[in-house]
């Protein structure tokens, strides 16, 4: 296999590479392109025209999408999967991900669309970094762009693999794209309404491209994803990789189960008080006149939506900080 399919191993080393630029026996090319950046060309006569970014890592303990980069890289260094699209691999923290947490001083996920130009430290430069980096490769006018970022989530999900679709003024959330992550295993989309500053975002809002969050089950160590079962997924990205993609049926969208965003609940101070069990799971109901958060000078969050669910709910954020979203149902007739 050629050395630069074990970017994983070089990332958790901490190694650069000393070939930067490798070719397979089909002529594949594999560049090296920073610290967990690798750029994959097609063989000559093979590109379809897609642009495929597929980043993980960007939290540095979800482990099992970064496995599943692994994979697809290794067998394309072993010449087992023929590339038709183009493709940028990221792991998005390094650091972090030799640790096996979360992030060091700050979330990347929090960072980007030029948020980490308002703060310092080595996870603001490492955003910049990544902007940079997806930036030049969607800068070919007249291309598919797609994005999936691929995380899991920190706790147990009543769904257990849901997008999160990202949302600018004027664009419509593509009925099509639902379809084809429904394809892939994906039983539930969560439509923002409002900018945000996650790696999706940015490359949806930022670059043109279909961008959407993926959170594909419960993050563990390496090594111990045997519970999250990915096969739909990696499927699909080898197809879409290998551009033999089956086709799309957008009419099962119908069973899609849709989200809207509601309200984000912000921790603002240490005096911060979530009203939900440890073990809560993504997705639970609320009812309606619920007292769900309490915080500085009697601040209150009730429940005031209709079939109300919470995710991430997270009260040890920093201060600032989402610590968790309300949601209610969606029509499909808000996708495009
Ligand atoms: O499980 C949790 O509480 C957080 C899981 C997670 O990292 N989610 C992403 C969602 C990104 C998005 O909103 O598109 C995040 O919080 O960064
Ligand atoms: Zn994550």
């Amino acid at each position: 296999m050629l050395a630069l399919g074990k970017l994983l191993e070089l990332t958790l080393a901490g190694h650069e590479p000393a070939s930067k630029i490798q070719l397979t026996p089909e002529g594949t090319r594999l560049r090296w392109l920073a610290e967990g950046a690798l750029e994959v060309t097609p063989a000559g006569g093979r590109d379809n025209g897609m642009d495929l970014l597929l980043s993980a890592g960007i939290h540095g303990n979800e482990t099992a999408p970064i496995e599943l980069l692994d994979r697809l890289l290794r067998r394309i260094a072993r010449n087992e999967l023929q590339p038709h699209a183009r493709l940028l691999l990221l792991f998005g923290n390094p650091p972090a991900m030799r640790r096996g947490e979360r992030f060091i001083e700050q979330d990347i996920n929090r960072l980007f669309s030029g948020r980490h130009e308002l703060s310092s430290g080595a996870e603001a430069m490492r955003a910049c970094e990544l902007e940079h980096l997806a930036a030049s490769f969607f800068a070919d006018a007249g291309r598919t762009r797609l994005h999936y970022d691929l995380h899991t989530a920190i706790r147990a999900s009543r769904i257990e693999q849901f997008a999160l679709y990202p949302w600018v003024e004027g664009r419509r959330q593509s009925r099509h794209e639902c379809a084809r992550l429904q394809a892939a295993g994906i039983d539930a989309v969560l439509l923002q309404s409002q900018p945000s500053t996650t790696f999706s975002a940015y490359t949806y809002a930022g670059l043109g491209a279909e961008a959407f969050t993926l959170e594909l089950g419960k993050a563990r160590p390496f090594g111990h994803n045997e519970l999250v079962n990915l096969d739909r997924l990696e499927l699909r990205l080898q197809a879409l990789i290998e551009g033999c993609e089956p086709p799309v049926d957008e009419a099962a969208t119908e069973h899609l189960q849709l989200f809207a965003f509601a309200r984000e609940v912000i921790k603002h101070s240490d005096a911060f008080t979530l009203h939900l069990p440890a073990d809560v799971e993504n997705f639970t109901e609320l009812a309606p006149g619920y007292l769900l958060a309490e915080d500085l000078a009697s601040s209150r969050w009730v429940v005031e939506e209709q079939g109300a669910r919470i995710i991430f709910p997270n009260p040890k954020v920093h201060n600032g900080q989402r610590a968790g979203i309300l949601i209610v149902p969606a029509e499909a007739s808000l996708l495009g």
